[in-house]
């Protein structure tokens, strides 16, 4: 769906305070596991967000009843799985719904899942899903593009995964979570969003240890119990606004932070010259007055530096005087930032997943978003200098941003947007 341009008119200081929103990525998996529950969970810090009301579309579908008991309160409740089956034009919404096939697994004995598509910056392997579920002692075949998985008695058993894969490690641990069989996985993802999932399960009873390692092991349950639980902050968003703070060479206060999930975040600021305080979970970004330094940054898995946050920190780092080099093994694709950025006046050279960025400053131009990240660090970049900068594309925004420009007008930014609209992305 079009959705009006956002327009960005910038190259004025911010300031003020910003309350970040709970994070998306911890939220959908949390969102998924419900499904394992036959009682009603309540869920709090769920942002309104496409992606959101993408998965709870999905919910629905394979029988899950919502209601909004608050403003961010959700509550789930799936007494039976009405459809195994996740069909493709939900899973191509958002490919993060590929990990239903874990609970409905677990729940109903088979789930038909849709392959994923490609994303806007390339494609995104499910290979390590379909492995550790085979391992398992699940039966996974492909068939007219969707994944058929089924299973004879409770999965048990060993898996190490080839890479660390956020996603991969979510779905064995749904797919577990019920029955008698013990599950060890080694080089399991230590993500933030894997261990918010865990200590949600095991709230509702669930047996898992080894959350924050690279060995969990899962040990089935009979079944889990309802309850109530608050999702982690956004590390994500909030590492938006750090950088945002200091493309504009302002000072802006975060609340509702968990610094100690930003360390490599803050730490590469720091090294930029930028002054940064903790304080509980308010964190205060200081760039006013500074000359700031071009830094190099790769990408890797949770604790390193995210590549949810490369296509920002290029935006960041496109208004710095000097040359920094930005790369992502994570997802070598991720680019598409690059020729927008461009468009605004950066000098960002691209060779395989490494880009050069010779800083200097930016001028307003119209630019389309083609994913979200890259839609950040336009409205990052385009808040770094004067006159309109039309970003297209916003319903990517749209699905990781709750109510953006509302809340960056709080910081004195001049933005606006379509108000109310969680149309999803295509
Ligand atoms: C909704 C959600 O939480 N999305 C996040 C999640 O995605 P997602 O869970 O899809 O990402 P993964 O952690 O699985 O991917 C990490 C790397 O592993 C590769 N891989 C993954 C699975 C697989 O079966 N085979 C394989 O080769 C991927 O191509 C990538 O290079 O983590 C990514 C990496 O932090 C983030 O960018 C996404 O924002
Ligand atoms: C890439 C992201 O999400 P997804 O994995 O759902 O595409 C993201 O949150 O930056």
């Amino acid at each position: 769906m079009q959705l009006t341009p956002l327009h960005v008119q910038g190259g004025r200081e911010l300031s003020g305070e910003i309350a970040v929103q709970h994070s998306k990525n911890a939220a959908l998996p949390i969102i998924v596991a419900s499904l394992l529950s036959r009682e009603r969970v309540t869920l709090h810090g769920i942002p309104h967000l496409s992606d959101v009301m993408t998965i709870l579309d999905l919910l629905a579908h394979i029988g899950t009843q919502h209601t909004w008991v608050g403003e961010n309160s959700l509550e789930l409740f799936t007494p039976e799985i009405l459809n195994t089956d996740a069909p493709y034009a939900l899973v191509s919404k958002m490919r993060a719904s590929f990990i239903v096939m874990g609970p409905i697994l677990a729940r109903a004995g088979r789930a038909t899942v849709s392959m994923p598509g490609g994303c806007a910056w390339g494609p995104r392997p499910v290979d390590q899903h379909v492995k550790a579920l085979r391992a398992l002692g699940a039966q996974v075949n492909e068939d007219g593009g969707n994944f058929e998985a089924t299973r004879q008695g409770s999965l048990s058993g060993h898996f190490i995964f080839e890479l660390l894969t956020v996603g991969g490690t979510h779905n064995a641990i749904l797919a577990s979570v019920l029955g008698d069989g013990v599950v060890t996985l080694e080089n399991a993802s230590i993500d933030t969003d894997v261990v918010d999932m865990i200590e949600f399960l095991n709230s509702l009873g669930a047996d898992i240890q080894g959350a924050g390692t690279n060995t969990i092991t899962v040990r089935g349950v009979s079944a889990l119990r309802g309850g109530t639980y608050t999702v982690i902050p956004d590390r994500i968003e909030a590492g938006t606004f750090m950088m945002l703070a200091a493309a504009t060479r302002s000072r802006i206060t975060l609340t509702n932070v968990r610094p100690d999930h930003l360390r490599a975040v803050t730490g590469k600021l720091q090294e930029m010259g930028v002054d940064i305080t903790e304080q509980g979970s308010t964190l205060t970004v200081d760039a006013r007055n500074r000359t700031l330094s071009p830094v190099n940054i790769t990408t890797q898995s949770y604790p390193g530096f995210p590549t949810d946050l490369q296509p920002q920190m290029s935006a960041l780092l496109a208004t710095v005087p000097g040359t920094s080099v930005v790369q992502d093994p994570v997802y070598p694709d991720r680019l598409t930032h690059v020729a927008e950025l461009t468009r605004m006046g950066a000098n960002i050279t691209v060779s395989g997943y490494t880009q050069v960025i010779q800083g200097a400053p930016l001028h307003a131009a119209p630019v389309k978003a083609a994913d979200l990240r890259a839609g950040a660090a336009l409205f990052i970049a385009g808040l770094t200098c004067e006159g309109d900068t039309v970003i297209d594309g916003v319903q990517y925004l749209n699905r990781g941003y709750e109510r953006l420009a509302e809340r960056l007008r709080g910081l004195g930014a001049n933005v606006t947007q379509p108000e109310g609209n969680l149309a999803a992305a295509d």
